[in-house]
Protein backbone atom coordinates (compact mmCIF):
# COMPACT_ATOMS: atom_id res chain seq x y z
CA UNK A 1 0.00 0.00 0.00
CA UNK A 2 1.21 3.41 -1.03
CA UNK A 3 2.11 6.13 1.41
CA UNK A 4 -0.19 8.90 1.19
CA UNK A 5 1.56 12.76 1.38
CA UNK A 6 -0.43 15.90 1.80
CA UNK A 7 1.59 19.05 1.11
CA UNK A 8 0.91 22.43 2.01
CA UNK A 9 1.89 25.75 0.71
CA UNK A 10 2.82 24.05 -2.35
CA UNK A 11 3.48 27.16 -4.03
CA UNK A 12 6.24 28.47 -2.30
CA UNK A 13 10.28 27.72 -2.24
CA UNK A 14 9.79 24.51 -0.07
CA UNK A 15 6.59 23.15 -1.66
CA UNK A 16 7.77 23.44 -5.10
CA UNK A 17 11.22 22.09 -4.30
CA UNK A 18 8.97 18.72 -2.96
CA UNK A 19 6.92 18.75 -6.18
CA UNK A 20 9.67 18.83 -8.33
CA UNK A 21 11.95 15.89 -7.01
CA UNK A 22 8.99 13.71 -5.53
CA UNK A 23 5.60 14.47 -7.62
CA UNK A 24 6.18 11.22 -9.95
CA UNK A 25 5.12 9.15 -6.97
CA UNK A 26 7.79 6.88 -7.08
CA UNK A 27 8.93 4.39 -4.05
CA UNK A 28 5.00 4.00 -3.08
CA UNK A 29 5.15 7.79 -2.13
CA UNK A 30 1.57 8.89 -3.08
CA UNK A 31 1.51 13.53 -3.00
CA UNK A 32 -1.27 15.73 -2.81
CA UNK A 33 0.23 18.99 -3.51
CA UNK A 34 -2.06 22.08 -2.26
CA UNK A 35 -1.72 25.78 -3.24
CA UNK A 36 -2.66 28.45 -0.60
CA UNK A 37 -6.04 29.26 -3.01
CA UNK A 38 -6.53 25.42 -3.19
CA UNK A 39 -6.17 24.94 0.66
CA UNK A 40 -6.09 28.15 2.97
CA UNK A 41 -5.04 26.78 6.29
CA UNK A 42 -6.10 29.58 7.95
CA UNK A 43 -9.87 28.47 6.55
CA UNK A 44 -10.65 26.22 9.77
CA UNK A 45 -13.91 24.64 8.02
CA UNK A 46 -12.90 24.25 4.52
CA UNK A 47 -9.59 22.43 5.98
CA UNK A 48 -12.21 20.27 8.08
CA UNK A 49 -13.80 19.38 5.23
CA UNK A 50 -10.86 18.88 2.71
CA UNK A 51 -9.48 16.22 5.87
CA UNK A 52 -12.91 14.72 6.29
CA UNK A 53 -12.97 14.05 2.66
CA UNK A 54 -9.28 12.79 1.79
CA UNK A 55 -6.77 10.19 4.31
CA UNK A 56 -2.98 11.04 4.67
CA UNK A 57 -0.60 9.47 6.39
CA UNK A 58 1.50 12.26 6.53
CA UNK A 59 0.84 16.10 5.83
CA UNK A 60 4.52 18.26 4.82
CA UNK A 61 3.21 21.86 6.16
CA UNK A 62 5.24 23.74 3.79
CA UNK A 63 2.56 26.83 4.65
CA UNK A 64 3.67 30.05 6.42
CA UNK A 65 3.99 33.86 6.15
CA UNK A 66 7.84 34.81 5.80
CA UNK A 67 8.25 38.17 5.34
CA UNK A 68 10.42 38.83 8.09
CA UNK A 69 10.30 42.83 6.97
CA UNK A 70 6.29 42.91 7.08
CA UNK A 71 5.86 40.76 9.82
CA UNK A 72 7.22 43.50 11.99
CA UNK A 73 5.03 45.78 10.50
CA UNK A 74 1.53 43.72 10.41
CA UNK A 75 2.34 41.04 12.85
CA UNK A 76 -1.45 39.81 13.11
CA UNK A 77 -0.68 38.81 9.51
CA UNK A 78 2.13 36.77 10.66
CA UNK A 79 0.42 35.11 13.57
CA UNK A 80 -2.55 34.28 11.33
CA UNK A 81 -0.79 31.88 9.21
CA UNK A 82 1.93 30.36 11.64
CA UNK A 83 0.67 30.57 14.77
CA UNK A 84 -3.67 29.78 14.40
CA UNK A 85 -3.30 28.37 10.80
CA UNK A 86 -0.60 26.12 11.80
CA UNK A 87 -3.35 25.19 14.92
CA UNK A 88 -6.09 24.37 12.61
CA UNK A 89 -3.48 21.80 10.73
CA UNK A 90 -2.33 20.56 14.12
CA UNK A 91 -6.30 19.83 15.37
CA UNK A 92 -7.32 17.88 12.23
CA UNK A 93 -4.03 16.01 11.95
CA UNK A 94 -4.98 14.50 15.38
CA UNK A 95 -8.45 14.03 14.44
CA UNK A 96 -7.46 12.56 11.41
CA UNK A 97 -4.39 10.56 12.90
CA UNK A 98 -1.64 11.95 10.43
CA UNK A 99 1.54 12.71 11.14
CA UNK A 100 2.09 16.14 10.59
CA UNK A 101 5.77 17.41 9.41
CA UNK A 102 6.11 20.76 10.17
CA UNK A 103 9.15 23.36 9.62
CA UNK A 104 10.19 25.88 11.81
CA UNK A 105 13.14 28.39 12.34
CA UNK A 106 16.17 29.34 13.47
CA UNK A 107 14.40 32.96 14.13
CA UNK A 108 13.10 31.58 17.42
CA UNK A 109 16.16 31.82 18.88
CA UNK A 110 17.83 35.35 19.85
CA UNK A 111 21.24 34.71 18.44
CA UNK A 112 22.89 35.62 21.74
CA UNK A 113 24.32 31.81 22.36
CA UNK A 114 27.84 31.28 21.31
CA UNK A 115 27.85 28.02 20.43
CA UNK A 116 25.36 26.65 18.08
CA UNK A 117 21.67 25.87 18.97
CA UNK A 118 20.27 22.64 20.37
CA UNK A 119 17.36 21.24 20.10
CA UNK A 120 17.35 21.05 23.58
CA UNK A 121 17.68 25.51 23.97
CA UNK A 122 15.01 27.40 25.15
CA UNK A 123 13.50 29.64 22.39
CA UNK A 124 13.89 33.94 22.29
CA UNK A 125 12.61 34.94 19.03
CA UNK A 126 13.26 38.81 18.98
CA UNK A 127 11.22 39.73 15.89
CA UNK A 128 7.47 38.76 15.07
CA UNK A 129 7.51 36.86 12.87
CA UNK A 130 9.93 34.45 15.22
CA UNK A 131 7.19 34.78 18.05
CA UNK A 132 4.52 33.66 15.23
CA UNK A 133 6.82 30.79 14.27
CA UNK A 134 7.18 29.88 18.21
CA UNK A 135 3.58 30.18 18.89
CA UNK A 136 3.06 27.86 16.30
CA UNK A 137 5.44 25.16 17.43
CA UNK A 138 3.57 25.53 21.17
CA UNK A 139 0.09 24.79 19.71
CA UNK A 140 1.74 21.63 17.72
CA UNK A 141 3.01 20.16 21.27
CA UNK A 142 0.06 20.51 22.77
CA UNK A 143 -2.12 19.12 20.28
CA UNK A 144 -0.01 16.19 18.86
CA UNK A 145 1.83 13.41 20.09
CA UNK A 146 2.78 12.54 16.22
CA UNK A 147 4.64 14.87 14.61
CA UNK A 148 8.06 16.82 13.38
CA UNK A 149 8.82 19.86 14.08
CA UNK A 150 12.05 21.08 11.28
CA UNK A 151 13.81 23.74 12.39
CA UNK A 152 15.87 25.05 9.40
CA UNK A 153 18.07 28.09 8.44
CA UNK A 154 18.33 30.05 5.74
CA UNK A 155 16.54 28.70 3.20
CA UNK A 156 17.07 29.24 -0.42
CA UNK A 157 16.06 27.43 -3.83
CA UNK A 158 18.27 28.74 -6.92
CA UNK A 159 14.94 28.29 -8.67
CA UNK A 160 11.95 29.15 -6.77
CA UNK A 161 10.37 31.62 -4.62
CA UNK A 162 12.46 34.47 -2.92
CA UNK A 163 14.80 34.31 -1.00
CA UNK A 164 18.71 36.02 -0.56
CA UNK A 165 20.21 33.97 -2.90
CA UNK A 166 17.74 35.02 -5.81
CA UNK A 167 17.39 39.04 -4.16
CA UNK A 168 21.14 38.72 -4.67
CA UNK A 169 21.66 37.72 -8.06
CA UNK A 170 18.36 40.46 -8.91
CA UNK A 171 20.56 43.23 -7.53
CA UNK A 172 23.37 42.24 -9.15
CA UNK A 173 21.75 42.31 -12.30
CA UNK A 174 20.54 46.27 -11.71
CA UNK A 175 23.72 47.24 -9.31
CA UNK A 176 27.00 47.70 -9.60
CA UNK A 177 27.58 47.95 -5.84
CA UNK A 178 26.22 45.41 -3.53
CA UNK A 179 25.76 46.18 -0.07
CA UNK A 180 25.34 43.06 2.34
CA UNK A 181 26.15 42.94 6.21
CA UNK A 182 28.38 40.81 8.35
CA UNK A 183 26.30 41.88 11.39
CA UNK A 184 24.49 37.59 11.39
CA UNK A 185 26.00 34.20 11.31
CA UNK A 186 24.16 31.17 10.22
CA UNK A 187 23.68 28.04 7.81
CA UNK A 188 22.23 28.60 4.48
CA UNK A 189 20.71 25.93 3.49
CA UNK A 190 19.32 24.47 0.17
CA UNK A 191 15.51 23.45 -0.13
CA UNK A 192 16.79 20.54 -1.95
CA UNK A 193 18.35 18.85 1.17
CA UNK A 194 15.51 20.02 3.19
CA UNK A 195 13.20 18.10 0.89
CA UNK A 196 15.66 14.88 1.03
CA UNK A 197 15.61 15.31 4.75
CA UNK A 198 12.41 15.32 5.18
CA UNK A 199 11.33 12.44 2.86
CA UNK A 200 13.79 10.24 4.14
CA UNK A 201 11.98 10.92 7.77
CA UNK A 202 8.87 9.31 5.53
CA UNK A 203 10.67 6.77 3.90
CA UNK A 204 12.54 4.88 7.24
CA UNK A 205 9.56 5.50 9.13
CA UNK A 206 11.18 7.50 11.50
CA UNK A 207 9.30 7.60 14.71
CA UNK A 208 11.52 9.81 16.48
CA UNK A 209 9.11 12.58 17.55
CA UNK A 210 9.58 15.85 18.47
CA UNK A 211 11.60 18.63 17.10
CA UNK A 212 14.68 18.39 15.25
CA UNK A 213 17.34 20.67 13.48
CA UNK A 214 18.21 20.92 9.86
CA UNK A 215 20.15 22.69 8.03
CA UNK A 216 23.32 22.29 5.15
CA UNK A 217 26.53 22.22 7.68
CA UNK A 218 28.38 25.45 6.64
CA UNK A 219 28.17 28.68 8.68
CA UNK A 220 28.62 32.24 7.23
CA UNK A 221 27.70 35.55 7.72
CA UNK A 222 25.05 37.35 4.47
CA UNK A 223 27.74 38.67 3.47
CA UNK A 224 30.13 35.02 2.50
CA UNK A 225 27.18 34.17 1.32
CA UNK A 226 26.52 36.77 -1.02
CA UNK A 227 30.75 36.32 -2.17
CA UNK A 228 29.99 32.90 -2.75
CA UNK A 229 26.74 33.39 -4.88
CA UNK A 230 28.33 35.75 -7.36
CA UNK A 231 31.14 33.27 -7.55
CA UNK A 232 29.12 30.46 -8.90
CA UNK A 233 27.47 32.69 -10.90
CA UNK A 234 30.50 33.87 -12.49
CA UNK A 235 29.80 37.44 -12.15
CA UNK A 236 31.67 38.14 -9.02
CA UNK A 237 34.26 40.27 -11.15
CA UNK A 238 31.65 42.44 -12.48
CA UNK A 239 30.12 43.51 -9.19
CA UNK A 240 31.23 45.80 -6.17
CA UNK A 241 30.53 43.59 -2.87
CA UNK A 242 31.08 46.23 -0.07
CA UNK A 243 30.80 44.54 3.32
CA UNK A 244 28.63 46.59 5.99
CA UNK A 245 28.16 46.07 9.58
CA UNK A 246 25.14 47.25 9.52
CA UNK A 247 22.07 47.12 6.62
CA UNK A 248 19.17 48.72 8.10
CA UNK A 249 16.08 46.84 8.24
CA UNK A 250 12.96 47.12 10.19
CA UNK A 251 12.62 43.70 12.25
CA UNK A 252 15.51 42.35 14.48
CA UNK A 253 17.53 39.49 13.59
CA UNK A 254 19.48 36.94 15.95
CA UNK A 255 23.01 37.35 15.55
CA UNK A 256 23.99 33.87 15.61
CA UNK A 257 21.88 31.29 14.65
CA UNK A 258 23.49 27.99 13.80
CA UNK A 259 21.15 24.94 14.50
CA UNK A 260 23.02 21.97 15.76
CA UNK A 261 21.20 18.58 14.92
CA UNK A 262 20.21 16.12 17.53
CA UNK A 263 22.93 13.18 17.67
CA UNK A 264 20.64 9.76 17.29
N1 LIG B 1 12.59 31.05 3.72
C1 LIG B 1 13.46 30.83 4.71
O1 LIG B 1 14.58 31.37 4.74
C2 LIG B 1 13.12 29.90 5.82
C3 LIG B 1 11.88 29.32 5.90
N2 LIG B 1 11.58 28.51 6.96
C4 LIG B 1 10.26 27.88 7.05
O2 LIG B 1 10.19 26.91 5.99
C5 LIG B 1 8.85 26.79 5.55
C6 LIG B 1 8.80 26.94 4.05
O3 LIG B 1 9.27 28.25 3.74
P1 LIG B 1 9.41 28.79 2.24
O4 LIG B 1 9.12 27.72 1.26
O5 LIG B 1 10.69 29.52 2.19
O6 LIG B 1 8.23 29.87 2.24
P2 LIG B 1 7.52 30.57 1.03
O7 LIG B 1 7.13 31.93 1.51
O8 LIG B 1 8.33 30.45 -0.20
O9 LIG B 1 6.21 29.66 0.84
C7 LIG B 1 5.17 29.66 1.74
C8 LIG B 1 3.92 29.29 0.99
O10 LIG B 1 2.83 29.27 1.92
C9 LIG B 1 1.72 29.87 1.30
N3 LIG B 1 0.78 30.36 2.28
C10 LIG B 1 0.75 31.54 2.93
N4 LIG B 1 -0.34 31.62 3.72
C11 LIG B 1 -1.01 30.46 3.57
C12 LIG B 1 -2.22 29.94 4.09
N5 LIG B 1 -2.96 30.66 4.94
N6 LIG B 1 -2.63 28.71 3.72
C13 LIG B 1 -1.90 27.97 2.86
N7 LIG B 1 -0.75 28.42 2.30
C14 LIG B 1 -0.31 29.64 2.66
C15 LIG B 1 2.32 30.99 0.48
O11 LIG B 1 1.40 31.41 -0.50
P3 LIG B 1 1.43 32.97 -0.98
O12 LIG B 1 2.83 33.23 -1.41
O13 LIG B 1 0.42 32.98 -2.07
O14 LIG B 1 1.03 33.79 0.22
C16 LIG B 1 3.53 30.28 -0.12
O15 LIG B 1 3.20 29.62 -1.31
C17 LIG B 1 8.06 27.84 6.33
O16 LIG B 1 7.45 27.24 7.43
C18 LIG B 1 9.11 28.81 6.81
O17 LIG B 1 8.72 29.49 7.99
C19 LIG B 1 12.48 28.22 7.96
C20 LIG B 1 13.72 28.78 7.92
C21 LIG B 1 14.17 29.62 6.83
C1 LIG C 1 18.99 41.80 0.26
C2 LIG C 1 20.02 42.23 1.29
C3 LIG C 1 19.87 41.85 2.62
N1 LIG C 1 20.81 42.23 3.53
C4 LIG C 1 20.66 41.80 4.92
C5 LIG C 1 19.32 42.09 5.56
C6 LIG C 1 19.24 41.03 6.61
O1 LIG C 1 19.95 41.46 7.77
C7 LIG C 1 19.97 39.84 5.99
C8 LIG C 1 19.05 38.78 5.42
O2 LIG C 1 18.26 39.33 4.43
P1 LIG C 1 16.82 38.82 4.04
O3 LIG C 1 15.86 39.86 4.51
O4 LIG C 1 16.86 38.49 2.59
O5 LIG C 1 16.62 37.48 4.81
P2 LIG C 1 15.59 37.13 5.98
O6 LIG C 1 14.22 37.42 5.52
O7 LIG C 1 16.02 37.68 7.26
O8 LIG C 1 15.79 35.55 5.98
C9 LIG C 1 15.14 34.79 6.93
O9 LIG C 1 13.90 34.35 6.40
C10 LIG C 1 13.09 33.69 7.34
C11 LIG C 1 11.82 33.27 6.62
C12 LIG C 1 13.79 32.62 8.08
O10 LIG C 1 13.15 31.74 8.63
C13 LIG C 1 15.26 32.78 8.36
O11 LIG C 1 15.91 31.54 8.54
C14 LIG C 1 15.99 33.59 7.32
O12 LIG C 1 16.28 32.85 6.16
O13 LIG C 1 20.81 40.40 4.99
C15 LIG C 1 21.93 42.95 3.16
O14 LIG C 1 22.81 43.26 4.00
N2 LIG C 1 22.07 43.34 1.85
C16 LIG C 1 21.14 43.02 0.90
O15 LIG C 1 21.31 43.43 -0.28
Amino acid sequence: MSTKILVTGANGQLGKTIEELYSDNQNGLDFVFVSKTELDITKQKALRLFFNNNDFDYCINCAAYTNVEQAEKTPEIAFKVNAYGVKNLAEVCKEKNTVLIHISTDYVFDGEKEEPYTVEDVPNPINEYGKSKLLGENCIHEILDGYFIIRTSWLYSKVYGKNFYRSILEKAEKEIDLYVTVEQVGCPTDAINLSKYIIQIIETENDNFGIHHFCDRISMTWFDFAKQILQENNIDNKINLVKVNKYRTFAMRPKRSILLEKLN
